[in-house]
């Protein structure tokens, strides 16, 4: 079997970028660079623009202002059938297939993009990869618990070796021991990749652990761009102060409870 060749995940540059619904301002003049190679996690509460913003990288949502460029390239000058192979995109309720094989629902995008040759030893590399057994190549999805769903999805999305991942609440639906297994197994596959990742997450722990950078949506706006290590700090304040305050709560308190034990 051949190894998977590295991806090198592409730099993201965001310049005065809005997306407006009337009077709504999901997104409002986010301008951002983010390195090749990172891994990014943007937090904030629920209707602060984060799926907005991460929609408008893969064009599934058209900003109303600003321009999006992936190493270098505005996104509107990029035939979006060219974009969509150069991004894997995975968000919470999986949309697999359920009449198609699990084979032929992680060979999708190289389906529609009329790539004939190698399918079946690209779908067992990537069966390899996402750590699932080779014989479930054939089942449906429904026959598939829902942490083995999310890894086919994975699976999918860098099926046409993307550089660059969006993940929207990827292990959201999932029971905390499989989505922290999970998390942990995509982290290393994001370092072994060389991916540029982008998730969006509203578990302030999973991201203080996954991501090298932390923003923090609010209004539309970001509000804080930091470090793990600068959020935990308590430094940086505001919104962002209250997102960690609940991890670093439960911490305390688990801390606590072992030394009665
Ligand atoms: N198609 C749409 N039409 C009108 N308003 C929209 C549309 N999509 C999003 N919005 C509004 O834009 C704001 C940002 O939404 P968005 O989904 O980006 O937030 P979010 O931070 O991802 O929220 P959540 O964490 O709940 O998923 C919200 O007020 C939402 O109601």
């Amino acid at each position: 079997m051949h190894s998977t060749p590295s991806a090198s995940g592409p730099a993201i540059s965001l310049e005065n970028l809005s997306r407006h619904y009337g009077a709504i301002k999901a997104v409002d003049n986010v301008s951002l660079e983010i390195a090749a190679g990172s891994f990014v996690a943007l937090v904030g509460l629920s209707g602060s623009g984060k799926s907005t913003l991460l929609k408008m990288i893969n064009r599934l949502v058209d900003p109303t202002a600003g321009e999006v460029s992936i190493a270098g390239e505005n996104i509107e000058a990029t035939d979006s059938h060219i974009l969509r192979r150069r991004i894997g995109y995975v968000f919470q309720n999986i949309g697999l297939f359920p009449h198609m094989t699990i084979s032929r629902n992680i060979a999708i995008g190289l389906e529609l993009a009329g790539e004939k040759d190698g399918r079946q030893e690209r779908v067992a590399e990537l069966l390899e990869l996402v750590e699932l057994p080779q014989d479930m190549a054939s089942r449906m999805p429904p026959q598939l618990s829902g942490g083995q769903q999310q890894r086919v999805g994975v699976a999918r999305a860098l099926a046409t070796r993307p550089g660059l991942m969006l993940m929207d609440e990827p292990f959201g639906a999932l029971d905390p021991v499989t989505r922290d297994s999970l998390a942990g197994q995509y982290k290393a596959l994001h370092e072994k990749l060389g991916l540029t990742t982008i998730i969006v997450t509203h578990d302030m722990a999973e991201a203080l652990y996954l991501a090298d950078r932390i923003l923090v949506m609010e209004d539309g706006q970001i509000k804080a761009d930091a470090t793990p290590a600068e959020l935990l700090s308590g430094k940086v304040g505001g919104e962002a102060e209250a997102l960690v305050a609940i991890p670093r709560a439960q911490a305390a308190h688990l801390i606590a409870l072992s030394k009665k034990a």
